[in-house]
Protein backbone atom coordinates (compact mmCIF):
# COMPACT_ATOMS: atom_id res chain seq x y z
CA UNK A 1 0.00 0.00 0.00
CA UNK A 2 2.95 2.03 1.25
CA UNK A 3 4.85 1.09 -2.49
CA UNK A 4 1.40 1.97 -4.47
CA UNK A 5 1.30 5.77 -2.59
CA UNK A 6 4.38 6.52 -3.76
CA UNK A 7 4.15 4.92 -7.29
CA UNK A 8 1.27 7.06 -7.63
CA UNK A 9 3.09 10.29 -6.70
CA UNK A 10 5.47 10.04 -9.84
CA UNK A 11 5.11 11.76 -12.70
CA UNK A 12 5.74 9.78 -16.34
CA UNK A 13 7.19 11.89 -19.18
CA UNK A 14 7.31 10.41 -22.83
CA UNK A 15 10.19 11.24 -24.67
CA UNK A 16 12.45 13.38 -21.83
CA UNK A 17 15.07 14.17 -22.22
CA UNK A 18 15.37 12.12 -25.48
CA UNK A 19 12.68 10.20 -27.69
CA UNK A 20 12.30 6.68 -26.44
CA UNK A 21 12.86 7.50 -22.74
CA UNK A 22 10.18 7.16 -20.48
CA UNK A 23 11.10 9.82 -17.58
CA UNK A 24 10.37 8.69 -14.06
CA UNK A 25 10.06 12.42 -12.60
CA UNK A 26 10.13 12.51 -8.32
CA UNK A 27 9.50 16.45 -8.58
CA UNK A 28 5.43 15.77 -8.07
CA UNK A 29 6.80 12.98 -5.27
CA UNK A 30 9.10 15.50 -3.91
CA UNK A 31 5.88 18.56 -3.64
CA UNK A 32 3.55 16.07 -1.43
CA UNK A 33 5.08 15.95 1.82
CA UNK A 34 3.21 12.46 3.20
CA UNK A 35 4.33 11.13 -0.07
CA UNK A 36 8.09 12.49 0.42
CA UNK A 37 8.04 11.07 4.14
CA UNK A 38 7.05 7.89 3.42
CA UNK A 39 9.70 7.22 1.03
CA UNK A 40 12.50 8.29 3.04
CA UNK A 41 10.33 6.07 6.09
CA UNK A 42 10.65 3.01 3.70
CA UNK A 43 14.34 4.11 2.70
CA UNK A 44 15.42 3.48 6.60
CA UNK A 45 13.31 0.49 6.87
CA UNK A 46 15.30 -1.01 3.80
CA UNK A 47 18.15 0.03 5.57
CA UNK A 48 17.91 -1.56 8.78
CA UNK A 49 19.24 -4.60 8.02
CA UNK A 50 22.98 -3.46 7.55
CA UNK A 51 24.89 -1.15 9.72
CA UNK A 52 26.27 2.02 8.08
CA UNK A 53 28.86 4.84 9.27
CA UNK A 54 27.63 6.91 6.59
CA UNK A 55 25.14 7.26 3.72
CA UNK A 56 26.30 8.78 0.29
CA UNK A 57 24.29 10.49 -2.06
CA UNK A 58 24.46 10.95 -6.04
CA UNK A 59 24.17 14.59 -7.38
CA UNK A 60 21.28 16.02 -8.11
CA UNK A 61 18.54 13.94 -7.32
CA UNK A 62 20.38 11.46 -4.85
CA UNK A 63 21.08 14.14 -2.62
CA UNK A 64 17.57 14.55 -1.77
CA UNK A 65 16.80 11.19 -0.75
CA UNK A 66 20.62 10.79 0.53
CA UNK A 67 20.65 13.37 3.16
CA UNK A 68 16.95 12.49 4.44
CA UNK A 69 17.99 9.34 4.98
CA UNK A 70 21.15 10.80 6.72
CA UNK A 71 19.50 12.52 9.43
CA UNK A 72 17.02 9.62 9.68
CA UNK A 73 19.72 7.09 10.50
CA UNK A 74 22.09 9.89 12.87
CA UNK A 75 24.73 9.57 10.01
CA UNK A 76 26.63 11.92 8.35
CA UNK A 77 26.15 12.43 4.26
CA UNK A 78 28.91 12.19 1.71
CA UNK A 79 28.38 14.24 -1.65
CA UNK A 80 29.41 12.15 -4.96
CA UNK A 81 29.32 15.13 -6.75
CA UNK A 82 29.04 15.92 -10.85
CA UNK A 83 32.47 16.90 -12.51
CA UNK A 84 34.38 20.05 -11.94
CA UNK A 85 32.24 21.13 -8.88
CA UNK A 86 34.43 20.15 -5.45
CA UNK A 87 36.78 23.03 -4.76
CA UNK A 88 39.70 20.59 -3.72
CA UNK A 89 41.71 17.90 -4.93
CA UNK A 90 39.27 14.78 -6.30
CA UNK A 91 39.54 11.77 -7.53
CA UNK A 92 36.80 11.00 -10.43
CA UNK A 93 34.68 8.49 -12.82
CA UNK A 94 33.31 7.96 -16.23
CA UNK A 95 30.55 6.65 -16.76
CA UNK A 96 27.10 6.08 -19.04
CA UNK A 97 23.67 6.39 -17.74
CA UNK A 98 20.37 5.47 -19.79
CA UNK A 99 20.35 8.65 -21.76
CA UNK A 100 24.12 10.06 -21.94
CA UNK A 101 27.68 10.16 -20.17
CA UNK A 102 28.58 11.78 -17.21
CA UNK A 103 31.44 12.07 -14.36
CA UNK A 104 31.16 12.16 -10.69
CA UNK A 105 33.89 13.47 -8.44
CA UNK A 106 34.65 12.43 -4.54
CA UNK A 107 36.74 14.43 -2.02
CA UNK A 108 38.59 11.43 -0.93
CA UNK A 109 39.71 12.89 2.49
CA UNK A 110 35.74 12.42 3.91
CA UNK A 111 36.08 8.99 3.79
CA UNK A 112 38.06 7.32 6.24
CA UNK A 113 39.41 3.99 5.46
CA UNK A 114 37.08 0.73 6.17
CA UNK A 115 33.86 3.31 6.79
CA UNK A 116 31.05 1.53 5.87
CA UNK A 117 28.91 3.79 3.53
CA UNK A 118 25.09 2.97 2.17
CA UNK A 119 24.62 4.36 -1.32
CA UNK A 120 21.54 6.28 -1.92
CA UNK A 121 19.77 7.69 -5.37
CA UNK A 122 16.66 8.50 -6.59
CA UNK A 123 16.71 5.99 -9.59
CA UNK A 124 18.50 2.80 -10.92
CA UNK A 125 18.58 2.66 -14.57
CA UNK A 126 21.31 1.15 -16.24
CA UNK A 127 23.21 0.69 -12.89
CA UNK A 128 25.85 2.93 -14.62
CA UNK A 129 25.98 5.71 -12.20
CA UNK A 130 25.71 3.67 -9.01
CA UNK A 131 28.51 1.86 -10.07
CA UNK A 132 30.48 4.78 -11.00
CA UNK A 133 29.96 6.23 -6.93
CA UNK A 134 30.97 2.61 -5.72
CA UNK A 135 33.94 2.31 -7.48
CA UNK A 136 34.96 6.09 -6.38
CA UNK A 137 33.88 5.16 -2.47
CA UNK A 138 35.93 2.19 -2.81
CA UNK A 139 38.69 4.25 -4.14
CA UNK A 140 38.51 5.70 -1.21
CA UNK A 141 38.94 3.46 1.18
CA UNK A 142 35.47 2.77 2.02
CA UNK A 143 33.51 -0.32 2.39
CA UNK A 144 30.30 -0.57 -0.11
CA UNK A 145 28.17 -3.14 -0.51
CA UNK A 146 24.71 -1.82 -0.26
CA UNK A 147 22.67 0.45 -2.17
CA UNK A 148 19.01 1.72 -2.16
CA UNK A 149 16.88 3.49 -4.40
CA UNK A 150 13.43 5.37 -4.50
CA UNK A 151 12.50 3.61 -7.91
CA UNK A 152 13.87 0.88 -9.96
CA UNK A 153 13.27 -0.03 -13.81
CA UNK A 154 14.18 -3.33 -13.60
CA UNK A 155 14.33 -4.07 -17.46
CA UNK A 156 17.49 -1.86 -17.65
CA UNK A 157 19.28 -4.69 -15.57
CA UNK A 158 20.58 -1.92 -13.07
CA UNK A 159 20.02 -4.57 -9.82
CA UNK A 160 22.28 -7.11 -12.14
CA UNK A 161 24.86 -4.91 -12.90
CA UNK A 162 25.56 -3.64 -9.54
CA UNK A 163 25.26 -7.42 -8.29
CA UNK A 164 28.25 -8.12 -10.50
CA UNK A 165 29.79 -5.50 -8.96
CA UNK A 166 28.97 -7.09 -5.40
CA UNK A 167 26.28 -4.18 -4.95
CA UNK A 168 22.99 -5.58 -3.48
CA UNK A 169 20.54 -3.08 -4.45
CA UNK A 170 16.69 -2.49 -3.19
CA UNK A 171 14.25 -0.30 -4.20
CA UNK A 172 11.16 1.00 -2.91
CA UNK A 173 8.94 1.22 -6.48
CA UNK A 174 9.91 -0.94 -9.74
CA UNK A 175 8.50 0.66 -12.90
CA UNK A 176 7.67 -2.38 -15.74
CA UNK A 177 9.26 -0.65 -18.98
CA UNK A 178 11.80 1.77 -19.58
O1 LIG B 1 21.21 3.78 -13.65
P1 LIG B 1 21.64 4.81 -14.64
O2 LIG B 1 21.36 4.44 -16.07
O3 LIG B 1 23.07 5.21 -14.40
O4 LIG B 1 20.73 6.11 -14.38
C1 LIG B 1 20.36 6.57 -13.11
C2 LIG B 1 20.82 7.99 -12.85
O5 LIG B 1 20.21 8.89 -13.80
C3 LIG B 1 19.66 10.00 -13.08
O6 LIG B 1 20.58 11.01 -12.86
P2 LIG B 1 20.98 12.17 -13.87
O7 LIG B 1 22.38 11.88 -14.36
O8 LIG B 1 19.93 12.40 -14.89
O9 LIG B 1 21.18 13.43 -12.91
P3 LIG B 1 20.30 14.39 -11.99
O10 LIG B 1 20.08 13.64 -10.69
O11 LIG B 1 21.23 15.53 -11.83
O12 LIG B 1 19.00 14.74 -12.68
C4 LIG B 1 19.25 9.39 -11.76
O13 LIG B 1 19.10 10.38 -10.75
C5 LIG B 1 20.39 8.45 -11.46
O14 LIG B 1 21.47 9.08 -10.81
N1 LIG C 1 13.91 6.74 -17.14
C1 LIG C 1 14.47 7.59 -16.24
N2 LIG C 1 13.71 8.46 -15.57
C2 LIG C 1 14.26 9.33 -14.67
N3 LIG C 1 15.58 9.36 -14.40
C3 LIG C 1 16.37 8.49 -15.04
N4 LIG C 1 17.70 8.27 -14.99
C4 LIG C 1 18.00 7.28 -15.86
N5 LIG C 1 16.90 6.84 -16.49
C5 LIG C 1 15.87 7.58 -15.99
Amino acid sequence: MTADAIKARIRTVPDFPKKGIQFRDITTLLADGEALAMSVQELARLSRTGQFDSVAGIEARGFIFGTALAIQLGLGFIPLRKGGKLPVETIGEDYSLEYGIARLELDPSLIATGERVLLVDDLLATGGTAIAGANLLRRAGAVVDRALFVIDLPELGGAKALAAHGLNAEAVVTFEGH
